[in-house]
């Protein structure tokens, strides 16, 4: 059965548009119900239009409080049937009553190697700690911010004269493929995201899934 997702993104959704590419040729089993943002400047708005997505804009200005915004933005979502809501550079923290309604159904892609790093300027905290690999997560999302089962992940080598910008753009190179073969393998039942736990093939799943050079997981 064709994975229905819907795509949350408050920025220029170069992950969007990777799941777009994917669909198109064929690699992965999945449509794109649709695509919301936080912001109406951001540039996945664009991306989502071109691709015939249906672009939606839920600002939290226009609402009371964080609550009343989560129960526009999933109420909006909820309407279309989406089997997966993936959080593609979606820079809101999510209410736990929101994410507990959803249980498992909510990931997210992170620009670190989870549990190191979590929350915002990753790349800088990981040039900071001076470690000598860095990468990307998807998780599943929970109430606590970057905090839910690792279902995934892909590590790039840190390296000398290395500012943010330039992990920055190496981490994403690899964002791309991780987001992709991690959504083909749960469009294809072997992994099942959980609110507690993730399945691999039936069993929990031991470890993150790791991506591998010619993007296969290990
Ligand atoms: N409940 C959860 N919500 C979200 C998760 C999660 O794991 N649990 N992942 C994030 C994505 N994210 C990092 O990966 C992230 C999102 C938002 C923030 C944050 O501090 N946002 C501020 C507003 C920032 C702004 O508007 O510029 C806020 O929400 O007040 C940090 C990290 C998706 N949500
Ligand atoms: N805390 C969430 C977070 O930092 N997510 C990060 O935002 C970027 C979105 O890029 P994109 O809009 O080009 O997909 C990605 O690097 C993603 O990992």
């Amino acid at each position: 059965m064709t994975l229905r997702l819907a795509v949350l993104a408050s920025g220029r959704g170069s992950n969007l548009q990777a799941i777009l590419d994917a669909i198109a040729s064929g690699a992965l089993d999945a449509s794109i119900v649709g695509l919301w943002s936080d912001r109406r400047d951001a540039f996945a708005l664009e991306r989502a239009r071109a691709a015939g997505v249906p672009a939606h804009v839920v600002r939290p200005r226009d609402h009371a409080d964080r609550a009343a915004h989560d129960a526009a933005l999933f109420g909006s979502i909820d309407a279309t049937g989406a089997d997966l809501i993936v959080c593609a550079g979606y820079m809101r923290l999510i209410g736990a009553s929101a994410v507990a309604a959803r249980p498992g159904r909510m990931i997210n892609i992170h620009p670190s190697l989870l549990p190191l790093f979590k929350g915002l300027h990753t790349h800088q905290q990981a040039l900071d700690a001076g470690v000598t690999e860095h990468g990307a997560s998807v998780h599943v999302v929970t109430a606590d911010l970057d905090a839910g089962p690792v279902l995934a992940q892909a590590r790039v080598p840190v390296l000398p004269g290395d500012d943010a910008d330039t992990l920055a753009a190496r981490v994403l190179e690899r964002e791309h493929p991780l987001l992709v073969q991690t959504l083909h393998t749960i469009a294809t039942g072997r992994l099942v995201p959980g609110a507690e736990m993730a399945r691999l093939d039936g069993a929990p799943l031991a470890a993150p899934l790791q991506l591998t050079a010619n993007n296969r997981f290990a």
